[in-house]
């Protein structure tokens, strides 16, 4: 049926969706206020705040998020103009402007009353989804301190496991395996990667039961990783290996954190005699710095060493299908909060994950005050 005939999508009791996401400097000057906005009270060695520095400086000081967050914002816009969902998108950042407080501040004086989170995080955790939730209630805080309304924030259920978020990536890692070289592709392993965390909170990441090590975060990487491998076989008839490994590591050194690194990960599978890897980052949303430096950059520079071919595979971005995953989401949550019934869409073995973070779900080191979820 063509878009125009299908029935307006109702968005009633929400108001405006607000894209929440992490923010990154745009020019030099930017990157050190930045990085101490990141890493305030959390025990960043100052050796590793220096070295990430530099990966800014590399690109110019400019991170690619905020671009990217720019064009989801027009690719939302875009969906919901299209498919008659009447919502305003704001868009605000934890650690860079546009400030989250800001834009939560023009929401209230643009009497909006009920809103609707998307982060751009898919996964649960701590620094994925509750710090989100901290963030979301300081703002909060702030605009009750100034006598503003208080708008109502819910945020959107995890969507790691949403088609419109893994098929995009399926087609993403079938471009990177046509970019391996003919006679090493058959035999290319595909390291899915995410951001390491510490394996504390992996432990705790989302309502623990029925996870093992490693909690609903490295439970809901298995999936999907799962999904991808299985679709990328049905597509090319080749049985391709993979594993879930991490980047990005930061933290004091004794603290263990979630391992093989993907650099040491290439060190063992080049030893193993695979022939060839695509770097799947699955665990972001753009091809942020994480993406640009530790996998394009240093990682890609380990491999070159090595004699390894590798390929990157990309994120979902501002991929149209994601586009119409957060209008069916925001549906789907709307109808939910109207008391209708409601089909969740969701992929893999897990299900489709909660809408209401549960009390105590992905607890923080030191508890703090959280918005959109139970406690
Ligand atoms: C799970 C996770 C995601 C994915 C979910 C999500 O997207 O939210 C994510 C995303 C991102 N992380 C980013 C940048 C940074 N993360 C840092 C530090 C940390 N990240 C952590 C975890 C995560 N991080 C953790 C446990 C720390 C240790 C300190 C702490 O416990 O808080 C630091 C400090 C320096 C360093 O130590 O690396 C920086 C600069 C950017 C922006 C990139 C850009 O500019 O393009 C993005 C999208
Ligand atoms: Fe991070």
């Amino acid at each position: 049926m063509p878009d125009a005939l299908d029935a307006p999508v109702d968005a009633t009791p929400y108001d405006a969706l607000l894209l929440l996401s992490f923010g990154g400097p745009e020019g030099p000057d930017d990157v050190v206020p930045f990085l101490e906005n990141v890493t305030a009270g959390r025990g960043i060695p100052r050796e590793r705040l220096k070295e990430v520095g530099r990966h800014y400086f590399l690109f110019g000081g400019v991170s690619p998020i905020n671009a990217q967050n720019r064009e989801l914002l027009d690719a939302l816009r875009e969906d919901f103009a299209k498919h008659g969902l009447d919502l305003p998108v704001y868009w605000g950042n934890r650690n860079w402007a546009p400030y989250l407080t800001d834009t939560l501040r023009a929401v209230a004086r643009d009497g909006h009353r009920r809103v609707l989170t998307l982060a751009t995080s898919a996964y649960a955790s701590y620094s994925g989804c509750r710090q989100y939730r901290e963030n979301l209630a300081d703002a909060l805080a702030a605009l009750a301190d100034e006598g503003l309304p208080v708008p109502r924030v819910d945020k959107l259920r995890h969507y790691f496991n949403h088609p419109g978020f893994v098929l995009p990536m399926v087609d993403t890692v079938l471009a990177a395996l046509a970019e391996l070289p003919a006679d090493v592709r058959d035999g290319a392993h595909i390291a899915f990667t995410t951001h390491s965390i510490p394996t504390s909170a992996a432990d705790t990441s989302g309502p623990v039961e029925g996870h093992g090590d490693g909690g609903a975060y490295v439970a809901e990487h298995l999936d999907v990783a799962a999904v991808i491998a299985e679709a990328v076989r049905e597509a090319t008839g080749v049985d391709h290996p993979w594993k879930l490994v991490y980047q990005s590591r930061s933290g004091a050194p004794h603290i263990p954190w979630l391992e093989p690194d993907i650099c040491d990960h290439l060190e063992a599978e080049h030893a193993a005699g695979t022939p060839a890897v695509v770097m799947a980052p699955i665990g972001f949303v753009s091809d942020h710095m994480e993406v640009k430096y530790d996998l394009d950059t240093e990682a890609a520079a380990k491999a070159a060493e090595l004699g390894l071919p590798v390929a990157r595979a990309g994120t979902v971005g501002a991929d149209p299908r994601f586009a119409a995953a957060v209008r069916e989401l925001v549906a789907e949550r709307a109808a939910a909060e109207r008391g209708e019934p409601v089909a969740r869409c969701a992929l893999g073995a897990l299900g489709p994950s909660h809408d209401v973070c549960p009390v105590g779900c992905c607890p923080a080191r030191t508890p703090r005050p959280a918005a959109a979820g139970r406690d």
